[in-house]
């Protein structure tokens, strides 16, 4: 259970003794999402980032979600890649298919990861086009809104610098408003050439999560949660905001130390 769970500014904070506590809820919340998806439009499109968000993840791999959830709705993409080989050990697609994708029985044509071998701008580029693909299928949803993606559920880390997916604070690709899919080369984080979604597509999501553990964490999620003071950048963590869509952010108290009035005695 959670020791704290309120709402602040249109999230939901979900605070958590432990990764282990946290873990059990996120698995849950998920499996959750895609019931609800899979009941209102058949399918279930979620888009994770790289991370320890991950290993977060593997509880749904466990009874009884193993078993209960609906695998074959599934469909996954990520929010960001790092530009290198599928089976390299820097690769998202890598780290989320051994430490998911090949414990459960999602369909292997389901699963949408990036061209890993032409350029980050081209990889971008192809990347956009299969989602434009999939969102005229109504595989993924489109913003009732903007003519965004919708997806069902956006998973994110963060950086101890309040970066999410692959944008960076003072980064231009953190301001790309056109492109759904952008690339950058100079990637702060190691290694430096990378794919993203970017701000308009996350904020366009029906529900999107952020996930943050550690003391490293502390002062970023304090500093997207309750506001910048004059001597912070805007960081990217803090402009998740989705505009028609839930977001919930799952800390554990090390992380959620500094927050302004997070409550732990429930
Ligand atoms: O490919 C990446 O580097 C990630 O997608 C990145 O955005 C990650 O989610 C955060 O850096 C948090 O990572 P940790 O949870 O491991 O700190």
């Amino acid at each position: 259970m959670a020791l704290s769970g309120y709402k602040k500014d249109g999230r939901e904070l979900r605070i958590f003794e432990n990764v282990d506590e946290l873990s059990c809820n996120f698995a849950e919340y998920i499996a959750e999402l895609s019931e609800v998806s899979i009941k209102e439009r058949g399918v279930f499109a979620i888009a994770l980032s790289g991370g320890s968000l991950v290993k977060l993840m593997g509880k749904l791999c466990e009874a009884p979600y193993n078993k209960t959830v609906d695998w074959a709705k599934w469909y996954i993409f990520w929010v960001d890649e790092r530009v290198v080989a599928k089976s390299h050990t820097d690769s998202n697609y890598k780290l989320v298919k051994d430490g998911f994708l090949s414990k459960v029985p999602i369909v292997h044509g389901h699963v949408h990861s990036i061209n890993d071998s032409v350029t980050a701008e081209q990889a971008a580029e192809d990347y956009e086009f299969v989602i434009r693909q999939l969102v005229k299928t109504r595989v993924i949803s489109v913003s009732e809104i903007n003519d965004c993606p919708k997806f069902d559920l956006i998973l994110l880390g963060m950086g101890p610098d309040g970066h999410v997916a692959s944008l960076f604070p003072n980064h231009p690709a953190f301001n790309e408003k056109e492109q759904w899919v952008t690339f950058i080369t100079d990637s702060p984080k190691a290694p430096p050439e990378r794919i993203t979604f970017t701000l308009p597509v996350i904020n366009s999501a029906a529900n999107v999560a952020v996930v943050a553990t550690g003391a490293s964490k502390a002062e970023a999620a304090h500093v997207a949660i309750d506001g910048a003071g004059p001597d912070y950048p805007v960081l990217p963590a803090m402009m998740v905001q989705p505009i028609n869509g839930e977001l919930v952010w799952f800390l554990d108290i090390a992380a959620a130390s500094k927050i302004e009035g997070a409550n732990f005695s429930e």
